[in-house]
């Protein structure tokens, strides 16, 4: 609610009909490391906004291994300078706009990934914060039917799925293998690979407790890692989405012609590897499969992990054993 001039404190300003503070709660980082260095501060300076930028109140956000491997000081080279808020999944309402904004307005309930290039440069100040900066060009108007909750578990993940899929050139009839269909990338891979590309046959991998998880998600064919390995079997496919690792392996059992899309790790010929390039685009052209249920968020049923409880949710997620995405909720 706007204050009234006369009451208005000198560090409130009133934007349209929303005031915002100058100071908010975030989770910050000064020095890379594990979860302890990660300090909990009720006087973060709120972030400015750019002319091409909106301000999110954010009312929930999602952790992503990125995250942790930035505080863990593995991409120092590209990262901006500490003090560092982490966080790149939001979902949230747009509480100011910047001169040039041209679709998005106060009160627009929105959700993207805030950094556009994951590693080159990521916001300084991030999602796990009351409130943060993003172009307009990186969000999408939430889908009705998902709350914020779910929302927030998608950008990243969802985005980095469909441009992997996009880069291996994946198209209808075509078969696939997922390494890691549990995770937070991997479970939607196989959704977009059967829901939205139209995939003749998805596999996927998983240990014992999660092979029922993939086969709801889609996938014809769930492999448990602990007792057979997906190389010794006799399948090829026309793609291989390595979300875990296995880039060298995964080239064996490609077809010829074939692509290896890898995520993380060494790759392998003809494998590639790349780096999520964020944009609000691919969340609107999904939003259709969002908002009627074709494709669903996968949160891990640990959380969603309140704001005071940051710290367990980074230890959680750092365990490589979670399923679908690990969101902090309500911020
Ligand atoms: N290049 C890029 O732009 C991006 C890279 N990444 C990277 O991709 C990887 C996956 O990210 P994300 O999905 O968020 O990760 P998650 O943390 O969500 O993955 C956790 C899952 O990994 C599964 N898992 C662990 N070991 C194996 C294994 N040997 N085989 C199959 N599944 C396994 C676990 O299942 P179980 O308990 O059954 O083992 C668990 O469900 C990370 O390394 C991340 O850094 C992610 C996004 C973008
Ligand atoms: C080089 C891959 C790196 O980039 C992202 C976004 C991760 O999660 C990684 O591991």
């Amino acid at each position: 609610v706007c204050a009234s001039s006369s009451s208005r404190s000198a560090t409130e300003t009133a934007v349209g009909s929303t005031t915002v503070p100058s100071e908010m709660k975030a989770w910050v980082y000064n020095e890379y490391g594990g979860v302890d260095v990660l300090k909990f501060s009720s006087n973060v300076t709120v972030p400015e906004v750019n002319d091409d930028q909106v301000l999110v109140k954010v009312v929930a956000a999602a952790l992503n291994p990125v995250d942790f491997k930035r505080r863990l000081g593995k991409f120092q080279a590209t990262d901006s300078a500490l003090p560092t808020v982490p966080g790149y999944d939001v979902a949230g309402v747009v509480v100011k706009v910047g001169s040039q904004v041209k679709s998005l307005k106060v009160g627009d309930e929105v959700y993207g990934d805030i950094s556009e290039k994951a590693l080159d440069g990521p916001k300084q100040s991030g999602s796990l914060a009351e409130y943060t900066a993003v172009e307009e060009k990186l969000l999408a108007l939430k889908p009705k039917s998902l709350d914020f909750a779910q929302a927030a578990s998608l950008p990243l993940a969802i985005e980095t799925a469909y441009e992997g899929l996009e880069r291996a050139g994946f198209s209808k009839g075509k078969s696939i293998l997922v390494l890691n269909g549990a995770g937070g990338v991997g479970s939607l891979v196989i959704q977009l690979a059967k829901q939205v590309f139209g995939a003749s046959k998805v596999a996927a991998t998983a240990s014992t407790s999660k092979l029922e998880l993939l086969k709801s998600l889609g996938a014809d064919l769930a492999i448990d890692y602990t007792k057979e390995n997906f190389e010794d079997l006799p399948d090829k496919y026309d793609v291989v989405f390595d979300a875990i690792g296995q880039g060298e392996k995964a080239v064996k059992v490609v077809v010829e012609g074939g692509s290896v899309v890898v995520l993380t790790g060494a790759v392998a010929e003809p494998g590639f590897r790349f780096v999520v390039t964020s944009t609000g685009s691919t969340l609107t052209k999904l939003n259709p499969y969002l908002e009627d249920g074709k494709l669903k968020a996968v949160l891990d049923p640990n959380g969603p992990f309140p704001f005071d409880r940051v710290k367990e949710a980074f230890a959680y997620l750092e365990t490589g054993r979670a399923t679908g995405k690990v969101v902090v909720y309500p911020v």
